[in-house]
């Protein structure tokens, strides 16, 4: 998952955008990079790290401009390498620069046809790079530059591309272009302010980044829809994609987003709570003898969900474990070798927690499975009479394609295995997962009942269609040991 910021301004726009990338970092921690139009050139500075590494004083005094894009990076196709950091520009026409969230599935296919049809050559392995090049063709067809042009190139990109996501560009000559898939895979919001000057606005993946930058949160961007707005400021919408079945990634409700933001109109803390509700009274069907002396969550983002089970279940809820604020969310590591060396890092329990106690963990989410096997037993270190755990989705048996790096099913703990063989593979007394349909309704909340997600992660559905090699071509691109061979080399 990455994040993305757009921004057009009546001043310059550079730091809004740096305060907008920090507001996001939890969404990419690998790359960070942002462009600015000045005038009739775009400035960029971009490279590998935390937003806090890559920018200085002198790179961010080279921004100059009053519109511009931002981007953090968790990448999901390509490697890891500076170069696929974004935004990315591409020269004709007129002179673009994209930032993308998401992941598209035909890619490979698209980079042969943008070279041998669209004669466009992409220079590097992201998929974001042939995204931009198909938009700039579809742009360059139009003869124009117009919002009209605009619009009739987003309703080509989207006929071409299959996938997740949302972007932000800057056309040199126009202003900022933001889009949204057909199905609304990948998060996008749209704000404003006003001043003397006339409004500002901004389009970025999260309200997080709305709220600090003090804009107003206008409304989503609708899946399929184009948002234009110009450097003078005047906004323009349309929808430019057939009507799809609406899917917007349920995993964002589970991990990703910060819980301070409202996604789709639904507030990120408050699904958390709903999950930790309904898991918390499955916990008491089917245990209704149950033990437990206390509940203790995998800090940080389970928490909010085991707050609600600790009080379903009418047991005390402690911070058992501290989190070192130094260490980054380390589901989001490029590699596993590292992902298991910072679990250790990142958590320590407080001993007198876990002393002759039985304890309820809980996490978000069991993915690769290397959070909780290690917390588990840190637990029983600790002094633990029993470690029960409890996750706030159901088993995670599918490879995401959608912007989510897990594209392996091999890679998964919960892949091929019963609930009773994680059980045991963790090493937990016994383990608890949510429903999907609870999960599902969870999220949805009173307000949207029955609505659908994009939960391929869980039941295999993908609602874009996957070819049949894809997950083969994925599987040799992009496992673990795929990316140790690519960096070792
Ligand atoms: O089963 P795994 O492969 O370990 O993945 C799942 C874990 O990774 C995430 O935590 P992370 O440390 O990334 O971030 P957080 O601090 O926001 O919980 C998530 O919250 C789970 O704890
Ligand atoms: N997680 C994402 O949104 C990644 C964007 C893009 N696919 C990349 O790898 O850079
Ligand atoms: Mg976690």
């Amino acid at each position: 998952m990455c994040g993305i910021v757009g921004i057009v301004g009546h001043s310059e726009v550079a730091g809004l955008l740096y305060d907008g990338l920090t507001m996001l970092q939890h969404r990419g921690q690998d790359a960070a990079g942002i462009a600015t139009v000045h005038g009739s050139h775009l400035r960029v500075h971009k490279g590998n790290g935390l937003v806090r590494d890559v920018f200085d004083a002198k790179s961010m005094a080279l921004l100059e401009g009053q519109v511009g894009i931002a981007h953090c990076r968790y990448p999901t196709a390509g490697s890891e390498g500076s170069d696929e950091a974004q935004p990315f520009y591409v020269n004709s026409p007129f002179g673009i620069a994209l930032a993308h969230n998401g992941n598209l599935t035909n890619a490979d296919a698209l980079r042969r046809e943008v070279f041998e049809q669209d004669r466009r050559n992409v220079n590097t392995g992201s998929d974001s790079e042939v995204l931009l090049n198909v938009f700039a063709h579809e742009l360059d067809s139009q003869h124009a530059l117009t919002p009209d042009a605009v619009f009739a190139a987003l309703e080509g990109v989207n006929r071409r591309v299959k996938g997740g996501y949302a972007v932000v560009c800057t056309v040199l000559g126009l202003g900022l272009v933001a889009f949204r898939d057909p199905h609304g895979i990948r998060p996008l919001v749209l704000g404003k302010r006003s001043g003397a000057a006339g409004d500002e606005f901004i389009v970025a993946s999260e309200s997080v980044a709305l709220d600090v930058l003090g804009f107003e949160r206008v409304r989503d961007v609708a899946p399929g829809e184009g948002i234009i707005i110009t450097n003078s400021g005047e906004l323009f919408a349309r929808q430019c994609a057939p009507a799809a079945p609406h899917a917007t990634c349920i995993f964002e409700y589970v991990y990703f987003a910060r819980p301070d933001s409202m996604m789709e109109e639904i507030s990120v803390h408050k699904a958390r709570m709903r999950m930790g509700v309904t898991l918390g009274e499955k916990i008491l069907r089917e245990r209704p003898d149950h033990d437990i002396d206390v509940v203790i969550p995998i800090p940080d983002t389970s928490r909010d969900s085991a707050l609600e089970i600790a009080n379903t279940l009418g047991v005390k809820y402690r911070e058992g474990f501290i989190k070192n604020r130094y260490v980054g969310r380390t589901f989001i590591m490029p590699g596993q070798g590292e992902r298991a060396k910072s679990v250790k890092r990142k958590l320590n329990p407080i001993p007198l927690e876990f002393r002759n106690r039985v304890v309820l963990l809980v996490d978000d989410s069991i993915v690769r499975g290397t959070t909780s096997q290690q917390i588990v037993q840190m637990a029983r270190d600790a002094g633990a009479k029993k470690v029960y755990l409890a996750s706030a989705a159901p088993p995670v048996r599918h490879p995401n394609v959608y912007g989510i790096d897990m594209p392996s099913r091999e890679e998964l703990v919960a892949h091929g295995r019963s609930e009773k063989e994680i059980e045991e593979l963790l090493g937990c007394d016994w383990l608890i997962y949510q429903d999907l349909a609870d999960l599902e309704t969870a999220v949805a909340g009173p307000k949207f009942p029955g609505r659908r997600f994009d939960s391929s992660c869980f039941n295999g559905e993908y609602v874009t269609g996957i070819d049949a090699d894809y997950f083969e071509r994925i599987q040799q691109q992009r496992s673990d040991e795929a990316k140790k061979k690519r960096r070792a080399s």
